[in-house]
This record gives structure tokens, C-alpha cells and sequence, in this order.
């Protein structure tokens, strides 16, 4: 067996034993760990390939796995590659062809939905063909430069012969994946990593100084962090269920820099949250729920073949519920800033317009935040004020 072989038959071999219980990334760590053998190159070209097979949905079911590998070869690569010299040299000769020209090879027809079958379930204003498709391509990596630091960060990724993209807000940059930021850029506090459509639902915060803000579902706080960049003299509540998660939170705020805020586990469903919240009012909130992450999916394509579409539905009534309990603690004239990460309008418009049916807040500005374009991620973010 050649070496190339040898990768297809391991691919093949870790997508049988794949359950999509475990993000694929943590899969293919174990997997490495359990053959020691392989060594960094193996690696990558294996996983590579693994990962290029997720990348095809729904596409080529009739077909065999090795085949389907094949082609997601042929598809998600742009550029002559030794694999393809040797296990399917005609296509390698294709290779920087257009995905249509490429789609007229394909023993299947390649479609939008084939590659992403849940289209109907779409955000209005996200265009499905596109969207479709950018699943073939892993997104970029994200900075969001801190503390007036661009022109240090730039002259540090000059010299490392890094080649980025840096948007009109001279903030957000793009680097080809896989750079290792934080070699490259040893002082943390002069960025973060966060996806541009993340970043850009900063926009809707406009905060003031001394006014009382609460991340209700803060993870390990990247929108807080947005929020204190923008206005350091913001009072801030951060919350969320897991307490692990904003144990990670105090090390990135100290990491960062962020000081003075509160923190507290909550489960914003539990009967008692509301009452154990007393009286409080906070000038904005921001709701970055929990959601089916599909806006993301360009980064964890496995999740295309597990996700069962009546889990949108489950993530609807979570978000409903935690809106319900939420909103009442908007100020009057404050603001309440609902984000997913996904792209399904159940998680999205349907409720917003929940949230304007059962309180005073109506929508003000926001929508879809299409990443498809700029190799980021998809998001929603809407201001109910
Ligand atoms: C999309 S993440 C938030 C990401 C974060 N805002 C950021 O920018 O890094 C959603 C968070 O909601 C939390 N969550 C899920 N169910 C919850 C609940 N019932 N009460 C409070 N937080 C919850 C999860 O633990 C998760 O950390």
C-alpha cells in the first residue's frame, strides 16, 4: 500500500468508528493518541481528510465512504495535491476548477441541499446557495485587536512573514487557519480570538459609562470583554449555568485585563430564577443564547450529518423560556441584544418576534450577520429596545 492508501484506509476507518457524540476534533485526538505511530504530517493529511468528507452533508449517501472521501477531496482542496496524484490523478488535474465545473464530474448531482439539507429552515435574508457551498471551506481565523495595539500586532505578523487580511475597522483581522497567534503574538491583552460576526455584534451594545449591563448566558465572557473594550465604565453582571465555564471566564477577564464585575451561576429556567433576582433593572442584557451553533458548522462540519432537524424546535422553547425569564429585567428604555450562532429562523426571527408578543421591547436594529462572504461564521444578532 502506498502512503496515500494508507491515509484513505485510516480516514475510512475513523469515520466508521465516529458516533458524533464527541466534536470530531476530540475523536481524531484519541484516535491519534491510540496509534502513536503516525507521525504530524500522517496526521494531518488523515484528518484532513476526515474532515473533508463531513463537508459533503447529505451528498453521495449511495456511495462508498472511500468514494465519498475521494470527492470531498476533489471538492474542498483548490490546489494540486499529492493525494490526488496518486489515488485519483484525473481530478487533481481539475482540481482549481470551479465547484460547478467540478460538480459535472461527480458520478452524483451536486446540489445546495444535498450538501446542507436543512435550506428550508433558513433565516430570511441568508442566501441559501451560498450558504450551502461556504460548508466546503473551513472559515478563518479571527483577532479582534485590544488596547490600540494594531500597529504592534501588524510589525509582529510582518516579521513572523504571516499573511492576514485586516478589515475597515482596523480591528478585526483574518489569518489562515491553523496560525499560532499566541506565539506569534506573546502579550494576550493586545487581542482577542473571535470570529468577525461575533465581533460584530458589538455594534449593537452602544453602552454607556456607569450604566448596568448583564451577559446572562456569558460562556467564558467573549461578548463581555467586547462590551468592557467599548466601555470600560459599564457595571457588569456575567452569569451562566455552568460554573466551570465562568471559572474560565475570571482567567480570560484577568487575562484580558477586565476588572470590576460580578458573577453568579444561574439557571435562567429554574421556577426560582426570577425571584432570586429581587428587584434588579439593567440598562442592556445581552442574551447570546444557546442555540444548534449551525451558524458555525463551517467549522465543526460533522455536525451536518448528526444534527437531527427536530432539535431546532428544543433550542426554540430553551431560548423562549430563557427570553421569558430575561426580559423583565430590561429598564424601561433599555436594551435587550438577542445572538445565536445559527442560521435557522426558528432560533432567530421566530423568537424575537416571541420576545415583542410577551414584553414591551421591540426590535430596533440587527438581523442576520452573513459570514459566508468573508470566510467567518453566520450569526443573528437583533436589539430589542
Ligand atoms: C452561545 S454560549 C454563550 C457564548 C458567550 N456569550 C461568548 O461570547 O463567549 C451560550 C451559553 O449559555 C449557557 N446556558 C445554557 N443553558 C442555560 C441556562 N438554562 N441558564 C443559563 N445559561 C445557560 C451555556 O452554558 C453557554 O455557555
Amino acid at each position: 500500500m502506498t502512503r496515500w492508501e494508507n491515509y484513505l484506509a485510516s480516514a475510512e476507518k475513523i469515520i466508521g468508528a465516529y458516533q458524533g457524540s464527541l466534536p470530531l476534533h476530540h475523536f481524531l485526538k484519541s484516535f491519534f493518541k491510540e496509534h502513536p505511530y503516525m507521525g504530524g504530517r500522517d496526521r494531518r493529511w488523515i484528518s484532513q481528510l476526515v474532515y473533508h468528507y463531513f463537508r459533503l452533508g447529505n451528498w453521495g449517501k449511495s456511495l462508498s465512504v472511500n468514494e465519498r472521501i475521494i470527492t470531498g477531496a476533489f471538492l474542498c482542496e483548490t490546489t494540486p495535491n499529492d493525494f490526488l496524484a496518486t489515488i485519483r490523478p484525473a481530478w487533481n488535474e481539475q482540481i482549481a476548477l470551479p465547484h460547478a465545473d467540478k460538480a459535472a464530474l461527480l458520478p452524483v448531482p451536486l446540489t445546495p441541499d444535498t450538501l446542507f439539507p436543512f435550506l428550508p429552515e433558513l433565516s430570511a435574508g441568508i442566501d441559501a446557495n451560498a450558504y450551502a457551498y461556504t460548508v466546503l471551506k473551513q472559515p478563518r481565523l479571527f483577532i479582534r485587536v485590544r488596547n490600540n495595539k494594531l500597529d504592534k500586532v501588524l510589525q509582529l505578523l510582518d516579521k513572523a512573514a504571516i499573511t492576514y487580511e485586516l478589515f475597515a475597522n482596523n480591528t478585526t483581522i483574518a489569518l489562515p487557519n491553523g496560525t499560532k497567534i499566541e506565539v506569534v503574538v506573546p502579550e494576550k491583552s493586545w487581542y482577542e480570538v473571535q470570529d468577525a460576526s461575533s465581533q460584530q455584534t458589538g455594534e449593537l451594545f452602544h453602552p454607556q459609562q456607569h450604566q448596568r449591563w448583564w451577559d446572562c448566558c456569558a460562556a467564558s465572557g467573549g461578548k463581555s470583554i467586547l462590551l468592557k473594550d467599548q466601555q470600560p465604565g459599564v457595571q457588569l453582571l456575567v452569569s451562566d449555568v455552568r460554573r466551570s465555564i465562568l471559572e474560565n471566564l475570571q482567567q480570560r477577564f484577568a487575562t484580558a485585563g477586565v476588572k470590576h464585575f460580578e458573577a453568579r451561576v444561574a439557571d435562567l429556567t429554574a421556577e426560582n430564577f426570577p425571584a432570586s433576582m429581587g428587584s434588579q433593572q439593567f440598562d442592556g442584557i445581552i442574551l447570546d443564547a444557546p442555540c444548534s451553533g449551525s451558524g458555525t458548522w463551517g467549522r465543526t462540519p460533522e455536525s451536518i450529518s448528526f444534527f437531527k432537524k427536530d432539535e431546532i424546535g428544543k433550542y426554540q422553547q430553551l431560548q423562549k423560556k430563557i427570553a421569558h425569564n430575561v426580559a423583565p429585567f430590561v429598564k424601561k428604555g433599555g436594551s435587550l441584544i438577542y445572538i445565536t450562532c445559527s442560521v435557522f429562523k426558528q432560533e432567530n426571527e421566530e423568537v424575537v418576534k416571541y420576545i415583542e408578543e410577551i414584553s414591551d421591547l421591540r426590535k430596533q436594529e440587527g438581523g442576520v450577520i452573513a459570514g459566508y462572504d468573508k470566510g467567518a461564521d453566520t450569526m443573528y444578532a437583533v436589539r430589542l429596545s
